[in-house]
């Protein structure tokens, strides 16, 4: 190959294409598909990504400038994930290289040169089912002549250096050598490390190894003196522990309470040897993981695995929705479809929401998979992160357990890629790229033929529209249902209490009589609670006290945002604006204002309530340190407290047998955020919450408080009625034109200067529209065509101005087989090359998770 196309790292739009680069010779071998590269641009060198080789005659190419270097000796990405790339380049309107880089764990993302050390691949002990490494192979070498010499040059040339040379010199050294340097690597003989060592250095530990054979080294105990006991002890053991080693000086030392004297001695006289080796940096390494054995599996569980299992044996593409309410054993069901795909020499990914990764969480996957799970999020630090990310790419780990960005894990051969809690907005990303994770999976796994679930107790209206109509061509989940407990216990019963009758009653305090006398029994009995403060949406809305009245839109049916410099009330949607009320429009109260408390105060209350109450609190003031949240969650667990206070983070995937009540403070502050989900989110939140309560032998209890208890959000979750809701859902839905029934995208426009940017949006609004309208694309989503577009705005955003520049927002609803997504970028591209000078930035969300 002589040419290679190559996306160049320069945030301009206009380099949004691959660039064409002449491979020179001695990197020929290289250079593949995925690789990393550094490149002339300019007067500057950038670092790129190559999409494709092509053969051609480069002298016949005016002006073609050479790749200068190769960044990493196997490319960091593969030839499918540069597919993925593409293809969310086209999906969320992004540049190609802002996908590329959101593929890479940060340690790579710099402009770092590379450097190769000698590993030690015997000292693995996640590699030992690849132990037929090339140092256990030695004595084929004579056989294989090429291979073993080219393989034993490289590792004395890198010896002489000092254990350590860089890319550089070891390409110019061998330029024909990289396989063999590639196969090295992926065996850990050879590792690969960074130039910005402090950052990044790979960790090292000192560590002892037999210098001799364990049978001379046995003959030699025999001639050991007396005096000598101690060394004797060290090196019987050595020699007892032949198969472990080296093993950790420190630990050698503790274990035998031995001084580093006698090892040193015994250095000496030439029977072991201390060397460093490099260690992982093991985020969960001092824990022990209580290995599980696969459980057997209830009626309901069989069922479902069957299904799931016949497709993974069959390797083809499928995926399905596993809708099984709390408690119902959806791990165990990942568990064991997770060991089908490896039995099959495949990989899986799991991905779960940020907040839910708790420790708990990896327990149960470490605990049956040991240290070939490889842990991916955002609490790690950069070093541990790379680290994890290079276990995966170099073949160490076959399960990647992580958050929305590990839907890019290294897999060569992945089978089965699991979403838990599909419904979570948080696989949507807000930044650039803004994808969904669920669906990166699904296009990821189509390209692979592999398996998807996506498992929930409350899956996403999309998903589980998708799946009961088959009506999505690029989505159609085959629905499989768990509708009961693993551990045969009923749901727990829900009470709700209208919060308007207790203040009507003179009780003004934020726990109901009915939360109040429950919490006191639990105290008594020395059960434990979980109390949830939903914070989600407080103090942008105004709420009635007396009646429960929430100012909405007329024309959008979302709540109105308060805006306190003006005083008034907005939609954000489109535009209207009225003067907020001095007293409420139903019931004439004056009991009308803003909404808001926070876990402190509850937690205050509590302690005023119920003196000597041991409270845990879990919001992001406690939980900013790394650990804590782990730490929270280990002291509830040993009962150490008896309330479990929090926002969302206690309502997902815990499971305490102690715990037989949940108590929601005021389980509508989420409705009334101007969000079309806010009935969805409400929904799962109270479902998943209450999902918590009596999950083992103890029956479970939740008290809901309520301002809006008739909201249909509540009147189903409080029945554990999923379908219900969905139905009453879906038909707002429908009546409105809100997904599923229709694709949103969600244009932002921002300027420093307010008039210029009206005009400039004005302009987006009316361009749009036209060029819709001459593709016969534009008309209300009300007619009966399967193709609509319709554009609402553009508003002020909901955060009008953001680090000194005002923004305005467009919302395009769509749906049918246009390219609107295209059309948005198109608008968008037009309209900032024409405005180039004045400082105009256009951001596209596609199928925008938040619309504020
Ligand atoms: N086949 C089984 N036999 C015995 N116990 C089981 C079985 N399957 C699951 N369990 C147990 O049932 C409990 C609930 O399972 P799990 O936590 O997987 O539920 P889940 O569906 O993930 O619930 P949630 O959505 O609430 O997180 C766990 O304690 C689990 O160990
Ligand atoms: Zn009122
Ligand atoms: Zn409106």
């Amino acid at each position: 190959m002589d040419i290679a196309k190559v996306i160049v790292d320069v945030p301009v739009r206009s380099t949004d294409r691959p660039f064409d680069y002449s491979i020179p010779q001695p990197l020929r071998v290289w250079i593949e598909v995925g690789s990393r590269v550094a490149v002339p641009f300019g007067h500057r060198t950038v670092q790129g990504f190559v999409i494709a080789l092509e053969s051609g005659d480069v002298r016949e190419i005016p002006g073609l400038k050479p790749i200068q270097e190769v960044l990493d000796l196997i490319p960091p990405l593969s030839p499918e994930l540069i597919d993925l790339a593409e293809w969310m380049s086209q999906r969320y309107a992004c540049r190609r290289i802002s996908a590329l880089q959101a593929m890479l764990p940060t340690a790579l993302k710099g402009k770092a040169e590379r450097f190769i050390s000698l590993g030690d691949p015997v000292n693995d002990q996640a590699a030992d089912h690849s132990a037929d490494s090339i140092f256990l192979d030695e004595e084929l070498f004579p056989m294989f002549p090429d291979t073993g010499r080219e393989e034993r040059d490289i590792t004395d040339f890198i010896s002489r250096s000092g254990g350590e040379v860089s890319m550089k010199q070891l390409t110019r050294t061998f330029p024909e050598a990289a396989e063999s340097v590639k196969f090295m690597l992926r065996r850990g003989v050879l590792v690969e490390s960074q130039t910005i060592k402090d950052k990044m250095g790979k960790k090292k530990l000192k560590a002892v190894n037999l210098a001799v054979g364990a049978d001379s080294a046995r003959e030699a105990l025999s001639s050991f003196p007396a005096r000598s006991a101690r060394q004797k002890e060290v090196l019987s053991f050595l020699i007892e522990m032949e198969a472990m080693l080296p093993l950790p000086l420190k630990e050698v030392l503790a274990m035998l309470q031995v001084t580093a004297g006698t090892v040193k001695s015994l250095e000496e006289k030439g029977y072991i040897e201390i060397s460093e080796i490099e260690v992982y940096r093991d985020p969960y390494r001092g824990r022990d993981f209580k290995p599980t054995e696969p459980l057997l599996l209830t009626e309901e569980q069989e069922v479902v695995y069957t299904r799931i299992a016949r497709t993974v044996d069959e390797l083809r593409h499928e995926v399905f929705l596993l809708h099984g309410v709390t408690g119902s054993g959806k791990t165990e069901i990942y568990l064991q479809s997770i060991q089908r795909c490896m039995d099959q020499g495949r990989q899986a990914v799991v991905l779960v929401p940020e907040i839910s990764l708790t420790p708990q969480m990896v327990e149960r996957f470490k605990g049956r998979f040991g240290s070939g799970v490889a842990v991916m999020h955002s609490r790690l630090s950069v070093g541990e992160r790379y680290d994890e990310w290079r276990k995966i790419r170099e073949g160490k780990a076959t399960v990647a357990v992580g958050a929305r960005s590990a839907i890019f894990a290294p897999f060569t051969n992945l089978g089965l890629i699991i979403v838990d809690e599909e419904h979570e907005g948080s696989y949507k990303q807000e930044e650039n790229p803004k994808y969904h994770a669920r669906d990166v999976a699904v296009r990821r796994a189509e390209q692979g033929d592999a398996v998807v679930i996506l498992g929930s107790a409350t899956p996403s209206l999309e998903s589980y529209y998708a799946a009961r109509t088959q009506s999505d061509i690029h989505f159609s989940p085959v629905l499989l249902e768990m509708p009961s407990r693993a551990l045969g216990n009923e749901l727990p019963k829900v009470q709700v209490v209208d919060m308007r009758e207790e203040l009507k009653e003179g009780n003004r305090s934020m726990f109901s009589r009915l939360l109040h006398s429950s919490l006191a029994a639990r105290l008594t009995r020395g059960e434990q609670t979980v109390l949830l403060l939903n914070r989600r949406g407080f103090s942008t809305f105004v709420m009635c006290r007396s009646c429960g009245y929430v100012a909405g839109c007329p024309e959008c049916d979302i709540s109105l945002t308060y805006h306190s410099r003006s005083d008034n009330l907005r939609c954000h949607y489109c535009g209207h604006a009225e003067p907020s009320p001095k007293e409420c429009p139903e019931c004439a109260s004056e009991h009308i204002r803003f909404f808001g408390t926070g876990t402190q105060r509850v937690e205050e209350e509590l302690g005023k309530l119920f003196p000597g109450i041991r409270v845990i609190r879990m919001d992001v003031d406690t939980t900013t340190e790394k650990g804590s949240h782990e730490k929270l969650l280990g002291q509830f667990r040993d009962k150490k407290a008896d309330v479990l206070l929090g926002t969302q983070m206690v309502a997902k995937g815990l499971d305490f047998p102690d715990v037989t009540l949940v108590g929601v403070i005021t389980a509508d502050s989420a409705l009334n955020l101007p969000d079309f989900r806010a009935a969805e989110k409400t929904f799962q939140l109270l479902t998943q919450v209450a999902g918590r309560a009596g999950r083992h032998q103890l029956p479970g209890e939740v008290v809901v408080q309520s301002y809006t208890p008739e909201h249909y959000s509540i009147i189903h979750a409080s029945g554990h009625d999923y379908t219900s809701f969905m139905l009453e859902e879906l038909n707002h839905r429908r009546g409105l034109h809100y997904p599923p029934y229709c694709r949103l995208i969600l244009v932002t426009l921002s300027h420093e200067q307010l008039p210029v940017l009206l005009r400039l949006s004005e302009n987006y609004a009316l361009n749009l529209q036209g060029k819709a309208r001459q593709r016969r694309w534009y008309g209300s989503l009300d007619k009966q065509s399967s193709d609509a577009l319709e554009l609402l705005g553009p508003v002020a955003s909901p955060m009008p101005r953001l680090k000194g520049r005002y923004r305005f927002q467009c919302i395009i609803k769509w749906r049918g087989s246009i390219n609107a997504i295209g059309l948005a970028r198109e608008i968008a591209e037009e309209l900032e090359d024409s405005a180039r000078d004045t400082g105009l930035q256009i951001s596209i969300d596609v199928d925008p998770q938040m619309l504020m």
